[in-house]
């Protein structure tokens, strides 16, 4: 053989290898997955056996077999306490259950749609107890919003956080020793891990047989693998090894099955009765939209709809990825004659909650606000939450559209998509656990213009699928769409991505969309600018292409290169 056959068989058999193992990564992956999945339905099966054996050996009685709808010694109490202090007719679904379940004495894990009504079932059974009850939150805002809500209500509700002044702390206190002055004490995660004098107050409280229940509000921040993981929140497994008798309760509006189990685990609730309503928000209609790459012309989008569908200054929320975002978004929506302010992390608390206070009481229309704005606020009536750039995940952008007609009544959930998004959000996850398959995850809704954009959450959350009632985009109008093939496109950019990369050339999104219209001229006469960006994220979907990170002293760039599969392409299979 000469020398130059052997280097060119060489190469040859180079480029195989390199391609079976991209072929392994892309299987590996798969298996990662399944594992995952494996590991999850082993934990499932072995709750139902725990729970449903008639040999389980724990004095409380299996979870299946437990009826918390029946009657108990509290029931004209509680019923009482509903209507005349909380003003409530009818419990809604599972309210009722929980309540029972907490006043007997168990521990209990709620998972509950956004504005479902999680605060009441702590909030009455801390009123019907003897004693006090501490609620952990995570955030002051969140807190202030509900401490407001039930002092108006004339319940002595206090919160200890890091704003709270001298003479309310020792005011607490002594509440806690005594066991009265306040039903319900409000905490951030912070002070059961970082204030030893706290816990030590606690202590004295539980000695006096004063605590009579403990709730965890938003309790998906204690899991690496939810949406809005917080160090302070994984500390929170003291107060069940502290107080084993006093009564958990765990409540967040979102939870996939693995989050489940393991903030049962952290929390060491392992026998908590679970009560898990659907995440189905009937009343929210979902859209996306494409967004333009021209900023001023989306901003005139979102003017136009909120001007259009809400000229009576009905309450929204317009979500942005970055604070200067939401600044120059609210500055341009008032340029346009619509009552808009900001609200990001970046602002002291009195700016904050001064906005905050004006939005709550319908004297400004529009908060746009980052992820800072939003767990668990408390107004019914937001009629329409937009989003200008996409969330990080389904969990959070279901948590955030979420906001949406908590009062039950037609409210919309509107994303701005556009491809360039990707990499911004990209770049900044990419380190998290699962980040990037979380994010490909609402990329793969947004690219959606045919499946069901509720089904998208069913699937998510592991849940039934139930009927849409064409209440989204996609079952309402999904039939106008034209479906073009770009199999001969996708093979060009893969073949194009590998020339430069082979010449050591690094691309973005974007500089791979400019180069390839300037090569191939045909291409740019076929397809939209708009539209080959999306074509470049389908394949990065379909692991034909990939993302890679750079970091710079300034920022993390996301680099597209070619992925696992990407020899399938190019070989039309
Ligand atoms: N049974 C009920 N009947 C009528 N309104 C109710 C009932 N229960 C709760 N609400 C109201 O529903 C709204 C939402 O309740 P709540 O704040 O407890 O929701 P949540 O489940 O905690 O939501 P989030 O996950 O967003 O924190 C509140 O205005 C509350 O007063
Ligand atoms: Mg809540």
């Amino acid at each position: 053989m000469e020398t130059e056959e052997i280097l060119a068989e060489l190469d040859n058999v180079e480029t195989q290898i390199q391609d079976v193992q991209g072929q392994i990564q892309v299987l590996l992956d798969q298996q990662e997955k399944l594992y995952e999945r494996q590991s999850e339905l082993k934990a499932i099966l072995e709750a139902c056996r725990a729970f449903g054996s008639p040999k389980a050996t724990d004095d409380a009685p299996p979870t299946a077999l437990e009826d918390w709808s029946g009657t108990f010694d509290w029931d004209s109490k509680a019923d009482h306490y509903k209507f005349h202090v909380f003003g409530i007719s009818k419990y809604r679904a599972n309210q009722h259950e929980i309540i029972n379940a907490v006043m007997s004495g168990r521990d209990v894990l709620v998972i509950m749609a956004a504005g479902g009504g999680k605060s009441l079932c702590y909030q009455l059974p801390a009123i019907l107890c003897d004693g006090i009850s501490l609620v952990v939150s995570p955030l002051i805002s969140l807190i202030q919003d509900q401490v407001m809500g039930l002092k108006a209500l004339d319940i002595p509700a206090s919160m200890l956080t890091s704003t709270t002044g001298k003479e309310e702390e020792k005011f607490i206190y002594k509440a806690l020793e005594k066991g009265e002055g306040v039903k319900i004490l409000y905490v951030t995660p912070e002070k059961i891990s970082k204030s030893k004098r706290f816990m030590s107050k606690l202590e004295k409280c539980h000695h006096g047989g004063h605590l009579s229940l403990i709730a965890i509000d938003e309790a998906h921040c204690c899991s690496q693998w939810g949406h809005d993981f917080r160090p302070d929140y994984k500390n929170l497994g003291i107060l069940k090894i502290q107080f084993p008798k006093v009564p958990m309760l765990a409540l967040t509006a979102t939870a996939t099955q693995k989050v489940q189990y393991d903030l049962m685990e952290m929390l060491h609730i392992p026998k908590c009765v679970k009560f898990v309503s659907t995440v189905n928000r009937p009343n929210l209609f979902y859209m996306v939209r494409e967004k333009a790459s021209v900023a001023k012309v989306v901003i005139d989008e979102i003017a136009e709809f909120i001007e259009e569908c809400y000229p009576n200054n009905e309450s929204g929320i317009v979500y942005c990825f970055s604070r200067k975002e939401c600044e120059q978004v609210a500055a341009e929506l008032r340029e346009r004659g619509i009552s808009a302010d900001y609200y990001h992390a970046d602002m002291d608390v009195k700016s904050r909650e001064k906005v905050h206070m004006r939005w709550s009481k319908n004297k400004l229309q529009v908060i746009v606000g980052t992820v800072a704005f939003g767990m668990g606020i408390n107004k019914p009536d937001v009629r329409f939450v937009i989003h200008h750039s996409l969330s990080k995940s389904m969990e959070t952008y279901y948590q955030e559209s979420g906001r949406a007609g908590r009062d039950g009544a037609p409210s919309e959930c509107l994303l701005f998509f556009r491809p360039a998004d990707v990499p911004r959000q990209s770049s900044m996850v990419f380190y998290e656990n699962s980040g990037l398959q979380n994010l490909y995850d609402i990329v793969r809704y947004c690219q959606s213009k045919r499946q069901c954009r509720r089904s998208a959450f069913f699937r998510h959350f592991s849940e039934s699928l139930q009927d849409c009632n064409g209440m989204c985009d996609n079952c309402a109008f999904s039939s106008d769409i034209i479906e073009v093939d770009v199999s001969e496109h996708a093979k060009m950019m893969v073949s194009f991505l590998q020339d430069m990369q082979e010449n050591d050339q690094r691309l973005t999104l974007l500089q791979l969309v400019d180069k390839m219209k300037n090569k191939h001229k045909e291409i740019g006469a076929e397809l939209k600018r708009e539209e080959l960006e999306q074509l470049v994220i389908q394949l990065i979907l379909e692991s034909v292409l990939k993302e890679e990170f750079q970091h710079t002293a300034y920022a993390t760039n996301a680099y597209v290169k070619i992925g696992p599969l990407a020899r399938q392409v190019l070989q039309g299979i």
